[in-house]
């Protein structure tokens, strides 16, 4: 091929997901465009809520202090029963990543932070109402044909790996044949997005209202926009039921509908689905295009986050050189399974609320009832943590820390600042002592590898208890929170290896330490 354009990498859909993973190859220098069918960036919300794994991920994209006023965070969700009667507040606890455990956000607010930050990359670019048209993959790369508009000209982009971040009806997948399958779920909904003249007085959190003549959903986001969604209910003619004139109706309960405007009433059916492949060769699924989950447990957007953060570092490490395309396969299999525990979670809280049978809601208000006397529910600790069980970090020890998100405290520095630990990490891989200096007890070998990937090197104690005096180049930490000691606690070893999605590789003890270099060959591949 001549005349193609010759890029690394080809990002297919620029909503957040796509455009996560362009910020994090535009971080890592990857060469990169993305392309977006359509003309103009969406102007109307989907998602609206999000956690703090997912600002941790914006944090390593260097975005977190642009999106963080944009968020409402450590909000509540409450279970109310349909006379109003709230039976269970949930608030999750605790900030392992260093943010409250909850967000809810306007996706138009969101998108531009992340268009922004793509901005910074004069290596991504991105174009705007550009339609893939064919994807062919011959072993040494992929080239994407495309077409601007219906009239303009097919042009051909030549990549070495493409990302498939467009959607639940995903081209690249269909032009793959990668079946979309799983269970379909096909719940119907309709959703009314509105603009509010002020906040709601008595719903000041998100609320699933458990009533079986109509179940609902309601969510305050920021800025005065606030979302409702009504269960269609079995035999329910959807077009009739998505009027303006119906959607005032159903939100009257709430709100006086000439005191508010609405932005949007349509019917969407949530699915429960997944792609039979996550990789096809030189071609990567992502975000809805991988998986479709509906949105009671508000983490479809975050998953396909976690997504882009899982295999932008090790896409830009395979063309690097740093690492072998095997490890490619270790995105599918570390993601698929915290995917169907998320869906599982989600299906549960639908079916939950989406209750219409009258004896059985009453019993489940009871339940709920008894609930909120549970710390596991009222601190939202049923929601599964970021943790992998098998792909891509030393699975050989039983109760190993590997495969986990490592925490996030706030710590203090030896100057005597306090900052979350990733912002002293950086972007690439760590090894972190617990109370030990990496550096002191690591042979030649394994200090060419991590010099050769930029890894940081940290020492962690506990505030005021430092034995150890660490050569220059290792930063000393006082860890306030106490999240990296418990974790060290909890699954022993002197050392931590964190990969650059702030997953454990590994958890050394000393004199384990100089196995590493051998670990990241068989693991990542070249060393
Ligand atoms: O964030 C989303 O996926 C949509 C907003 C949302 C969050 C939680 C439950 C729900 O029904 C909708």
């Amino acid at each position: 091929m001549t005349d193609s354009e010759l890029t690394d990498v080809v990002v297919v859909g620029y909503g957040p997901v796509g455009a996560m993973v362009a910020n994090l190859l535009g971080q890592a220098g990857v060469a990169t465009i993305v392309l977006e069918r359509d003309v103009k960036p969406h102007t109307m919300p989907r998602a609206g809520a999000t956690d703090d794994e997912v600002i941790r991920i914006f944090q390593a994209a260097g975005l977190d202090d642009q999106l963080l006023p944009l968020l409402d965070l450590g909000q509540s969700t409450q279970f109310v029963a349909a006379n109003g009667d709230q039976l269970v507040t949930m608030r999750p606890s605790g900030g392992r990543n260093g943010f409250p455990q909850l967000a809810f956000f306007y996706q138009p607010d969101l998108e531009r932070v992340l268009h922004d930050g793509v901005a910074r990359y004069p290596q991504v670019s991105v174009r705007m109402g550009v339609r893939v048209e064919a994807v062919h993959d011959d072993g040494d790369g992929v080239t994407v044909w495309t077409r601007t508009g219906d009239r303009g000209r097919q042009t051909a982009i030549r990549a070495r790996y493409v990302v498939a971040c467009d959607g639940g009806r995903s081209t690249v997948r269909n032009l793959c044949s990668i079946a979309f399958t799983g269970s379909t779920y096909a719940q119907p909904w309709l959703v009314v997005d509105a603009k509010l003249e002020a906040p709601l007085d008595d719903v000041t959190c998100f609320q699933f209202v458990g009533n079986p003549d109509r179940p609902a959903v309601t969510l305050p986001l920021p800025g005065t926009h606030h979302r409702w969604e009504f269960m269609v209910l079995p035999g329910e003619d959807q077009a009739a039921l998505a009027t303006l004139e119906n959607a005032r109706r159903l939100i009257s309960p709430w709100v006086d509908p000439d005191r508010v405007t609405i932005l949007r009433h349509i019917v969407y059916t949530f699915h429960a689905r997944a792609a039979d492949r996550w990789r096809s060769g030189r071609v990567l699924l992502a975000g809805d295009a991988a998986h479709l989950m509906p949105p009671f447990a508000g983490q479809g957007l975050s998953a396909g986050m976690r997504d882009a953060h899982n295999l932008a570092w090790k896409l830009a490490a395979v063309i690097a050189g740093t690492a072998d395309s095997s490890l490619l396969d270790s995105y599918e299999s570390e993601r698929r399974p915290h995917v169907t525990r998320m869906t599982r979670l989600t299906r549960f809280s639908g079916a939950l609320v989406q209750t219409r049978r009258r004896r059985v809601a009453k019993i489940r208000d009871i339940a709920l009832a008894k609930a909120a006397r549970v710390s596991y529910f009222t601190e939202g600790r049923f929601k599964p943590h970021l943790r992998y069980s098998s792909g891509a970090f030393d699975s050989s020890r039983r109760r190993s820390g590997a495969g986990h998100a490592f925490p996030q405290p706030t710590v203090r520095t030896s100057a005597g600042r306090l900052r979350p630990l990733d912002d002293l990490i950086g972007s690439g891989w760590a090894v972190v002592g617990r109370d030990l200096d990496p550096q002191a007890n690591m042979p030649s070998e394994s200090r060419e590898l991590w010099a050769s990937l930029g890894a940081a090197y940290l020492s962690v104690s506990r505030p005021g208890h430092r034995r150890t005096r660490c050569a220059a180049g290792t930063v000393v930490v006082e860890d306030l929170d106490g999240y990296v000691l418990d974790f060290f606690d909890r699954h022993g070893g002197d050392f931590a290896i964190v990969r650059p999605d702030r997953i454990v590789f590994a958890m050394p003890d000393a004199g384990d330490l100089d196995n590493a270099a051998d670990l990241y060959t068989s693991l990542v591949g070249v060393a």
